[in-house]
């Protein structure tokens, strides 16, 4: 029988509206059996309305309350995980609600504004015994997993670089107002926390977490450039350079690998949608390459290139690893909470609280180095604080 969460969704904007789209669809249509969601509880911090018609709009069945506020969902009984969908600025608050009314937790990419909000977050769960998650959906795709064990299995040889990119190839000025999340300071916008973790994602998927969990190591060193997007004073543009220590035991004497990872709004990874500009990730090892094709959060093709001579046949393999049906792809992280939460463990082996803090220390330099500050009241560690 399949272990069955019992999922609360804290706010009804666009991307709870597409994790709950993926929640309700059948597990088994993507191979699942073991675990089931239901959608118990969903409140949104405008109005009780805008949870109903969220609730009518995506046809959940069953029982689902809907609140007007947050704080009346975390204390509902029957629900056991959180969704935490707010925007930036919110996730350290909004998780605390949650986790303080004893409830496990996944909460939304970036997970916090900063690198000390995110060890607290980790404490306050580890105190209270409870599971807790970044929403880092793209760590879940079988493709991920599939890569990830390719770079394992030695086939490239030692990986000693990788570039990642995100840029999504959009006018600020056109495509957004200053108060939207993506460029709004106050709600901690900008596209380094929006979209250089999926860029940063990469390289840790690689770099770091290919190693044994003893062995992994943040970057040692940070380089980054930042432009500021001049409506708002946000970030609209990053690029970073990351040197790690190498993959496996090194044949290179004092070897490091290096990384590459890059975000912009203004030019894209991939301008005609169809991956002709080449791949949006690119892992080169000292057999071959992985080439990840597709935007970096969703990708659903990579290639394995392997070095040959000029008189030898090349070794190139396509592989194409879709996501099943209509759904984006959302459902995988979900069966992981579901399957931790059933299994009693209090964070994911996939995405662990130190990767997770890592990633945003690198993200704290990389601010620091570009002088990207956001108001205090979001980069505060006090908690609970009335945003
Ligand atoms: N994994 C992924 O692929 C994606 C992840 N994201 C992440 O999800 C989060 C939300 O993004 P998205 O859904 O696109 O954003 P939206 O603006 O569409 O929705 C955010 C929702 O948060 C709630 N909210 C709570 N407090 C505030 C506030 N002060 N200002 C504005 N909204 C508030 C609102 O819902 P209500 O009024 O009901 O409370 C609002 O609708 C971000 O962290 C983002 O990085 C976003 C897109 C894709
Ligand atoms: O997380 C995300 O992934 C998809 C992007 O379109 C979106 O802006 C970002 O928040």
């Amino acid at each position: 029988m399949a272990y069955n969460l019992r999922w609360g969704i804290l706010a009804t904007g666009g991307i709870a509206e597409t994790f709950v789209r993926d929640l309700l669809l059948a597990p088994s249509k993507r191979g699942v059996t073991d675990v089931a969601h239901t959608v118990v509880a969903v409140a949104s911090s405008s109005s009780k309305t805008s949870a109903d018609s969220f609730v009518q709009r995506l046809q959940i069945p069953g029982q689902c309350a809907t609140y007007g506020s947050y704080k009346e969902a975390v204390n509902n009984d029957d629900v056991q995980a959180i969704y935490v969908a707010s925007p930036h600025s919110h996730h350290f608050q909004h998780a605390m609600l949650a986790l303080e009314a004893g409830k496990h937790v996944l909460c939304e990419k970036a997970f916090t504004v900063n690198a000390a909000q995110a060890k607290i977050l980790c404490e306050t769960a580890q105190k209270k015994g409870l599971f807790l998650m970044e929403a880092v959906w793209t760590r879940y795709f079988p493709l991920s997993i599939q890569v990830q064990h390719l770079v394992q299995s030695g086939e490239i040889g030692e990986v000693l670089r990788v570039v990642s990119d995100l840029s999504i190839g959009e006018e600020p000025e056109t495509a957004w107002s200053n108060d939207h999340r993506m460029i709004n300071k106050d709600l901690a916008g900008g596209a380094l926390l929006d979209l250089g973790v999926y860029a940063l994602t990469w390289v840790f998927q690689i770099l770091y977490h290919t190693l044994p969990p003893a062995q992994r190591k943040a970057p040692s060193q940070i380089t980054s450039h930042m432009s500021k997007y001049p409506g708002t004073g946000s970030d609209e543009e990053a690029t970073m350079i990351l040197k790690f220590p190498t993959t496996t035991p090194s044949a290179l004497p004092n070897r490091t690998s290096h990384a590459v990872a890059m975000t912009a709004f203004r030019v894209a990874t991939d301008p005609d949608n169809r991956g002709s500009a080449g791949p949006s990730i690119q892992i080169q090892g000292t057999k071959g390459h992985i080439l990840i094709f597709g935007p970096a959060f969703r990708p659903e093709r990579y290639r394995v290139v392997l070095k040959s001579q000029p008189n030898e046949t090349a070794t190139v393999r396509d592989v194409h690893v879709p996501v099943p049906g209509d759904a984006r792809g959302m459902f995988w992280e979900a069966d992981e909470v579901a399957r931790c939460v059933r299994d009693g463990k209090l964070e994911s082996e996939s995405l662990p609280w130190q990767e997770s803090i890592d990633i945003m220390e690198v993200m704290d330099k990389v601010r620091q180095q570009g002088e990207l500050v956001y108001p205090d009241n979001i980069e505060s560690t006090n908690y609970p604080l009335d945003l």
